[in-house]
């Protein structure tokens, strides 16, 4: 058998490499935007791979789709409006769709070749295009922000691939001010902020472009995914100024999730007490982290 070795030959991940056994290739094709590879692995079920780097597995998805929609979505009180950049595996859909709060769920994904690919061997995760409040819209996010509304949502998730492809324009400074324009008083973003392991620097940048812009608030949270690089991943949790309420920050959770989704499937990472922990960061990154 096969085995995929991946060779992080690009500038994010300079001599690294993470390999997964290849049951079988089950999809192999190239968008417009990015070269995107579907196999079964020995131990992670299927994996989905874009432009060389592992973007999700079944077996670990969990940890970072319900951290990246719930951290933001159970820190405010019942959010109605929310927008996914990215998010075409459609995994972050499934996870909005248990807050029975929200009313529409918009989903701005560049490249519908994703979104047909894991319609296919994702079921799991495109489950989240069913829901009937979700309403897509295939296109460059930069785009979309940039014609939308002032003031429309009360989330925004930025669920990217990294910043060295499609999404390089996904962590400069003009796209997170359209993307603070967007949200209501009080809104709040959670966006990808890479691994305080490998991306201290870009963690650095990415605070220092949100704190300028969002004055609620900025707070880095982490958690674990043991098929990216480092086995942990790290998201920014931006407030945008809004209602005086003082508990209200994205450490503390203030809403409960009801259960189970419309197709019964369970939470299998995301609690109150592991919100609270993602915050909780190790002293060497608190040191580099203080002064952004
Ligand atoms: N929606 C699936 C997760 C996409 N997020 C990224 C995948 C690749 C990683 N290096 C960083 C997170």
């Amino acid at each position: 058998k096969t085995s995929k070795v991946q060779y992080y030959n690009n500038p994010m991940w300079p001599g690294e490499a993470h390999s997964l056994k290849v049951e079988k290739i089950l999809y192999q094709g190239k968008s417009p935007y990015q070269e995107i590879l579907v196999f079964e692995s020995s131990t992670y079920g299927n994996v989905l791979v874009l432009d060389g780097i592992v973007q999700l597995t079944d077996k670990d998805e969990c940890a970072y789709q319900e951290m990246v929609t719930h951290l933001p979505l159970c820190s405010i009180p019942s959010p109605k409006n929310v927008l996914v950049v990215g998010g075409g595996d459609g995994g972050v859909l499934r996870e909005i769709a248990r807050h029975d709060s929200v009313e529409t769920i918009d989903i701005c994904e560049i490249d519908q070749l994703v979104i047909d690919v894991c319609k296919e061997f994702f079921p799991n995760l495109s489950m989240g295009f069913k829901d009937p409040r979700v309403r897509l819209h295939v296109g460059d996010a930069v785009d979309f922000l940039r014609d939308s509304p002032e003031g429309k949502y009360d989330a925004i998730i930025v669920d990217s691939s990294d910043p060295i492809g499609p999404a390089q324009a996904l962590v400069e400074k003009p796209f997170i001010q359209t993307i603070a324009r967007a949200l209501k008083a009080g809104g709040v973003l959670c966006n990808l902020a890479e691994s305080m392991w490998l991306h201290t620097h870009l963690i650095q940048d990415m605070l220092s472009i949100c704190r300028q812009t969002f004055k609620g608030g900025v707070h880095y949270a982490w958690t674990s995914v043991p098929t990216y690089p480092s086995g942990v991943i790290g998201f920014l949790l931006c407030a945008k100024e809004g209602p005086p309420v003082n508990f209200l920050t994205p450490v503390n959770p203030i809403e409960k999730i009801q259960g189970a989704t419309k197709a019964g499937k369970e939470l299998r990472f995301y609690n109150s007490e592991i919100h609270r922990a993602a915050f909780v960061l190790p002293t060497f990154v608190r040191r580099e982290l203080e002064s952004y």
